[in-house]
């Protein structure tokens, strides 16, 4: 069983040494730990490529690290057919494309902390730095003046600052600014009014924000869509900024409409913003943003916010121990886009997870239809735990032997749900048959299943001494160990059946593993004399495959039918 949690196994085998490629310059403490902790990789520092360079090169490589730098765009994603992580050394994802890395099966992860305060820190210098002039005031003496009173300033003591989005950064940067004795008002639909009293900040809405603070900041992630971030600050919302009132910006620069930004500082509508943040970056030639840097009332830094020692040591040690871990099979710490499940909870569900692939893939062999509806029902103690790794197994078993697809924990739903597959889950922590069970209850196309060979409707499993049992097949109780080449085939309920299949094996070779005949009904078991009429299932574990002539021969006998081999 392959791991579900970051599939080691890739697509288009890879050879040689592992490679990790960091494209973006990163403290050289996360290289250095890279390379004792993977002695065997390959860890290329390639900074400043092109997109198209990286293009031609990603496809070498099982992890990448970026900054804000890199854009991974699905384009690059779609050549990167043995990458398994995009680490980003820093908190925001924006510049990669979460959604394809989620259908491609790769992992993204951050680190959520590691520049929080070098973030809110540098927020707070350019919060002084718009009420003091410091930069300007720098500039004019530099350039050998004395302009004392040019550059008066106001104090922030007793002003208001306004933080839009109370998250990590922007609750650091309130505490900050309440040593600073500020008065702190915030606008974050997520941050419930009670929690932000307790820090005492008091939330208002998006408009008395604007409408009461002195001092703007904004530190919500940049997100698109109908209700995304992008743009927040646009037109309208600038004209409600308390007259004289200052902007800053060290989240995303797409977070503000630069062209309104620009009109409003003409227009002397606000007295000034410090950016750190750009809708592109490097600014290069364009045009608005060079207008906009060099307005007299801008303090600009070239995305400094995590610029520091620290921060950047942190930021590349958090990333490169969450690639060493998920390369070397484990979890990553902080996944953008993958469930985190404690390895505690994964080596109690590891045998389960087999069982359950082996259920999908035997379900997909015996019955080779388009599936619809799935209900997963777990029951016994199994059922008290996080059991999503389940359901990428199951999926992963399903679909592996139909599609092109790699599956692994991170797309299993995304896949699942392209297939058009609907996955119900039932738990009940009152042990069934065995004191931990896993039925899958299938529906295929037709919606019910009705056709006469599809028996296969119910597919029930256990562990026993860590090994999983298959112990139902539609309404056929066995018992088995899913593994191998198994032959499965159903007689009428008589004497003489084992014999049958027994005598044609033995004339092709074949040697018998595991033999199991099970009835229809669980009373059977007991040995009580089944109706003649009533059918049973044989599943037959052999060493090596049976050839189509003993296949045929079996299936003539006219008492035995439905021969199928499968390989689990
Ligand atoms: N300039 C720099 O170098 C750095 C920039 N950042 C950026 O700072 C931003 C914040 O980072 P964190 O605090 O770590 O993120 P976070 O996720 O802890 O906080 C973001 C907050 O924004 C809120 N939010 C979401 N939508 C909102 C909306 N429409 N209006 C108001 N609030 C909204 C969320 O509820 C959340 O509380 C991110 O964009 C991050 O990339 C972070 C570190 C360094
Ligand atoms: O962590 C973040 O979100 C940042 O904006 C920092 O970006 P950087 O790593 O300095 O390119």
């Amino acid at each position: 069983m392959a791991d579900v949690r970051a599939e080691v196994e890739n697509p288009q085998e890879q050879t040689g040494p592992v490679k990790i490629l960091i494209t973006d310059r990163i403290a050289h403490e996360g290289v250095a730990f890279l390379r004792e902790q993977l002695p065997d990789a390959q860890i290329d520092e390639r900074p400043g490529l092109k997109p198209e360079q990286l293009k031609a090169i990603i496809g070498e490589y099982s992890a990448l690290v970026v900054r804000s730098e890199t854009q991974v765009t699905s384009d690059i994603l779609t050549a990167a057919h043995n990458l398994r992580i995009v680490g980003r050394a820093g908190v925001g994802v924006d510049n990669i494309d979460t959604a394809a890395a989620t259908r491609q099966g790769i992992i993204v992860v951050n680190s959520p902390t590691g520049n929080i305060m070098a973030a809110a820190e540098h927020t707070i210098a350019m919060l002084m730095a718009l009420a003091r002039h410091v930069p300007a005031a720098d500039a004019s003496m530099k350039a050998n003046k004395w302009e004392k009173s040019r550059f008066l300033g106001i104090e922030v003591r007793n002003k208001t600052l306004g933080v839009i989005g109370l998250g990590k950064v922007g609750m650091a940067v309130a505490r900050r600014a309440q040593g600073l004795e500020m008065q702190i008002i915030a606008f974050d639909p997520f941050v419930s009014t009670e929690q932000a009293r307790k820090s005492n900040v008091t939330m208002l809405s998006l408009e008395d924000v604007l409408k009461q603070a002195d001092f703007i900041t904004l530190h919500t992630s940049l997100t698109s869509g109908p209700n995304g971030t992008r743009g927040l600050i646009s037109e309208k919302e600038l004209a409600m900024m308390k007259p004289g009132a200052r902007l800053i910006n060290c989240a995303r620069g797409g977070l503000i409409d630069e062209e309104a930004l620009l009109k409003a500082l003409n227009e002397k509508h606000i007295a000034g913003a410090a950016l750190d943040v750009f809708s592109q970056e490097p600014i290069r030639d364009n045009a608005l943003l060079q207008q906009l840097i060099a307005h007299e009332h801008i303090i600009a830094t070239p995305h400094l916010g995590a610029s520091t020692e620290e921060a950047q040591v942190g930021v590349a040690t958090d990333v490169a121990e969450q690639i060493v871990s998920v390369l070397s099979g484990g979890f990553p710490r902080a996944a953008v886009n993958a469930p985190l499940i404690l390895p505690e909870t994964l080596k109690i569900l590891q045998p389960y997870m087999v069982l359950v692939e082996k259920m999908g893939r035997l379900y997909t062999q015996l019955q080779p239809e388009p599936l619809r509806k799935i209900e997963l029902t777990y029951s016994g103690e199994i059922a008290s735990y996080d059991l999503r790794p389940l359901q990428a197994a199951l999926v992963k078993g399903l679909l592996e032997s139909v599609s092109e697809a790699h599956v692994n924990m991170i797309n299993a739903q995304v896949l699942a749900k392209e297939w058009g597959i609907e996955i119900v889950e039932q738990k009940s922590t009152t042990p069934a048959e065995f004191a931990n069970q896993v039925t899958l209850r299938v529906s295929s196309e037709s919606g019910s299943n009705t056709n006469k060979d599809d028996y296969v409707n119910v597919i029930s499993g256990t562990v026993m001494h860590n090994e999983p049992r298959i112990v139902q097949v539609g309404p056929y109780w066995t018992e088995f160990v899913p593994e191998g080449p198994i032959l499965f085939c159903r007689n009428i309920d008589q004497p003489g059946m084992i014999g049958l299949v027994g005598t044609v094996l033995g004339k092709a070779q074949v040697n018998i593993r595991h033999m199991d005949v099970g009835p229809s009904e669980r009373k059977a078991r007991s040995y009580e004399l089944a109706r003649p009429t009533e059918s049973a299932l044989m599943v037959i574990s052999v060493d090596n495959p049976i050839p189509e002539w003993a296949l045929d021969e079996v299936n003539q006998t006219g008492t035995i039918y439905g021969v199928k081999m499968v390989n689990l």
